[in-house]
């Protein structure tokens, strides 16, 4: 009688249950007892114990068992390694999906039948090697296992089987990569085991080329770099990932270093320390135990369990490269790019420096409602790489921020590539030698991020330019706009009326964004941001100017005129009143201004909304066409053919209501 535990392998078994309750017997030291010993009427009986309804499988079965068993008289070795490849070939005829479950049941079947233990064979090298000798003897052959035990645990097993004790093999023919020599190595251990101790039953079991590769190991590795020295950018992503987790500032194993912006600190994993994270409710734990100091090399390694691998591997991986993606992106050093010489350099045409503008979408003054629309807007084009790629579009949105000037569409621009942390391309089209040179600028701009053009409207109403109309077109939506993804373009104009409504359209300009003169609520804002005062007695006589003379001022020239009169925030608002009663007075309320410096080359605000009839106030994304339209008949101003049809236009409520107002 011999006492013996048969261990089926769990990489070949996804039925946990099972799993965990033998661990807990090995844990015990549970050894099953079987009453009968393996012989040949138990091989025979081997068929039968298979009742399945696969009859195929089952014909498969026994073709493999007398295989096997016909193998393991004496042969030479070249017969061994034939004889493996046509059990391989003959595996792939069958259907693999139901030979894999039948399989699976079937030696869970004829295991529980007589009441055999199953546990995690798995388990580490050492843990093997403790088992058998302590004893419990056990031996799963699967090609890979073999290839993991040393020759000491071989030796050992050797010696067991030599004082009568039994090896229970559950083999797998596989398809991959030298299953045959796999295979070899396994009968001839086999071989040798039957013919020491003649208790060697085999069990043949059929895999698949893919079950085999998943099953391979419960680890994975991710090593830095591949056979060609060349660095593997999957490690580079899960390090920065792994930076990211907040279980490694719990660490106590962390190695400080700086990041790529100035007063970053990033933490990373001390060689050989784990730490853990989850996933879809699975625990997965990453270690960089592999760390070979002679070359340097780093290896992460992933481990999971054996039923987690199968459901959650490659959504956590795919989960991983876009957390990695977010992070590199946050922690991008933003650059602006541009263009200065007409005449293309080997290197290129663009030249850059780190961005250092320090407006963001929180130093902005403007309508709340409006800046958390474009917000929500730049957040949603990020997310829609797939629904951009699904209707067959390039994924970009272009904007179009149009105003008077000093109104701070520049400002906008630079809120908005901090937002999205995109790297800014800043085409001087004055510098641009004609349209196949716009074409080479546009070719050599990166993905993510944002090509601008500011005064567009100056240069698309003069008379001699090198870039013709139809090189800007393409340029906007052409084939070259397609060279990069995930990319937002900016126009900026003082005045939109004038432009050619093929520019404007919908796939050119998505979203329209006017910034509008300063309103009550801007002036308050700046108030308080540029003289610190929340509430003053003077408020409500700008607030009175403002509403009934209408804005007649930029933030720019009023931000000027506080902060030339910081030190006394009376003098500044009485300096402002007097500047909003001068252009009332005057008539010409955008007219040289007296306060502040105008930027040259911006035409005023006002002048270009008495020239084009623009009231100022426009209508709002969910403002229905149709009450612009009647605001606009009933004061003389609809011009024909609504250039808006599609795409979106976004002013501020606060301006609508001055239009409104106004009317
Ligand atoms: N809405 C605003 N919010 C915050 N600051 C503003 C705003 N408008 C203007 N400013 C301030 O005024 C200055 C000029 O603004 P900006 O250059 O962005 O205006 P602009 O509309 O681009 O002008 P131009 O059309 O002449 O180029 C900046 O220093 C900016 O800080």
């Amino acid at each position: 009688m011999n006492g013996f535990l048969v261990m089926l392998n769990q990489e070949e078994d996804d039925q946990s249950g099972d799993l965990e309750s033998a661990d807990a017997d090995l844990d015990n030291n549970v050894d099953v007892e079987m009453n009968t010993s393996v012989d040949d009427a138990d091989r025979d009986n081997f068929e039968l114990q298979y009742n399945s309804s696969l009859d195929q499988f089952r014909r498969q079965v026994t073709f493999e068992h007398e295989r096997i068993w016909k193998l393991l008289s004496p042969m030479d070795s070249h017969n061994q390694m034939t004889d493996s490849r046509s059990l391989q070939n003959t595996a792939e005829e069958v259907e693999e999906s139901s030979m894999d479950t039948a399989i699976r049941m079937g030696n869970r079947r004829w295991l529980q039948e007589r009441n055999l233990q199953i546990a995690d064979t798995t388990a580490a090298e050492t843990e093997v090697y403790h088992m058998i000798t302590n004893g419990t003897i056990l031996d799963i052959g699967c090609g890979s296992n073999l290839r993991n035990f040393t020759e000491e645990i071989r030796d050992q097993m050797e010696r067991e089987s030599r004082m009568g004790k039994l090896y229970i093999q559950i083999s797998m023919i596989c398809k991959q990569q030298h299953p045959s020599m796999i295979k070899f190595v396994n009968l001839n251990l086999k071989f040798k085991l039957q013919k020491q101790c003649g208790h060697v039953l085999f069990f043949t079991r059929l895999g698949s080329c893919g079950m085999r590769q998943e099953t391979g190991s419960k680890a994975k590795e991710v090593p830095q770099f591949n056979d060609l020295f060349l660095e593997n950018q999957l490690y580079h992503k899960v390090s920065t990932y792994l930076t990211s987790l907040p279980a490694i500032e719990d660490s106590d194993f962390t190695n400080l270093f700086s990041g790529s912006k100035a007063n970053d600190i990033i933490l990373h994993l001390d060689k050989n320390q784990v730490i853990h994270d989850s996933f879809l409710g699975a625990r997965v734990h990453w270690s960089n135990e592999k760390y070979c100091e002679g070359n340097g090399k780093r290896t992460l390694v992933l481990k999971l369990r054996k039923k987690d691998k199968r459901m959650i591997l490659r959504p956590y991986l795919q989960h991983i490269l876009s957390v990695a993606d977010q992070v590199e992106q946050k922690s991008k050093e933003i650059k602006l790019f541009m263009n200065l010489e007409k005449n293309p350099y080997e290197n290129g045409r663009w030249r850059s420096v780190h961005f250092t503008h320090p407006a963001t979408m929180d130093t902005m003054i403007m309508d709340e409602d409006l800046k958390n629309k474009v917000k929500a807007d730049l957040e949603l084009f990020l997310k829609s790489k797939q629904y951009y790629h699904r209707l067959g579009h390039v994924w970009k949105r272009s904007y179009l921020l149009y105003g008077a000037s000093g109104t701070g569409k520049s400002s906008f621009i630079a809120a908005m590539a901090r937002f999205l942390n995109f790297d800014v391309y800043d085409i001087n089209i004055s510098k641009v030698s004609g349209d196949s040179d716009l074409k080479m600028l546009l070719l050599q701009t990166t993905s993510r991020s944002m090509i601008v053009i500011e005064d567009f409207d100056r240069f698309l109403t003069e008379k001699s330019r090198d870039v013709s109309l139809s090189g800007v077109l393409n340029f906007m939506d052409g084939i070259v706009s397609c060279c990069g993804e995930e990319r937002v373009m900016v126009f900026t104009m003082n005045c939109k009326d004038q432009i050619d409504q093929a520019v404007l359209r919908p796939g050119r300009v998505d979203v329209h964004i006017q910034f509008p003169l300063c309103n009550f609520s801007a002036f308050k804002s700046l108030a308080n941001n540029y003289l610190g005062v929340k509430e003053h007695k003077l408020f409500s006589q700008v607030e009175e100017i403002l509403q009934y003379g209408g804005s007649s001022l930029s933030p720019a020239e009023i931000g000027e005129i506080m902060i030339s009169n910081r030190n006394s925030p009376t003098r500044a608002l009485k300096s402002v009143i007097s500047a909003l009663q001068s252009q009332t007075n005057s008539g010409d309320l955008r007219g040289p201004s007296k306060v502040g410096q105008r930027m040259t080359g911006s035409r005023s605000a006002r002048s270009s909304r008495d020239e084009t009839g623009e009231t100022g106030g426009v209508f709002s994304q969910e403002s229905s066409v149709h009450t612009v339209r009647e605001f606009k008949t009933l004061y003389g101003l609809w011009r024909m053919g609504s250039r808006r049809k599609e795409s979106m236009d976004l002013s501020s409520s606060a301006e609508k209501e001055e239009s409104q107002q106004a009317a």
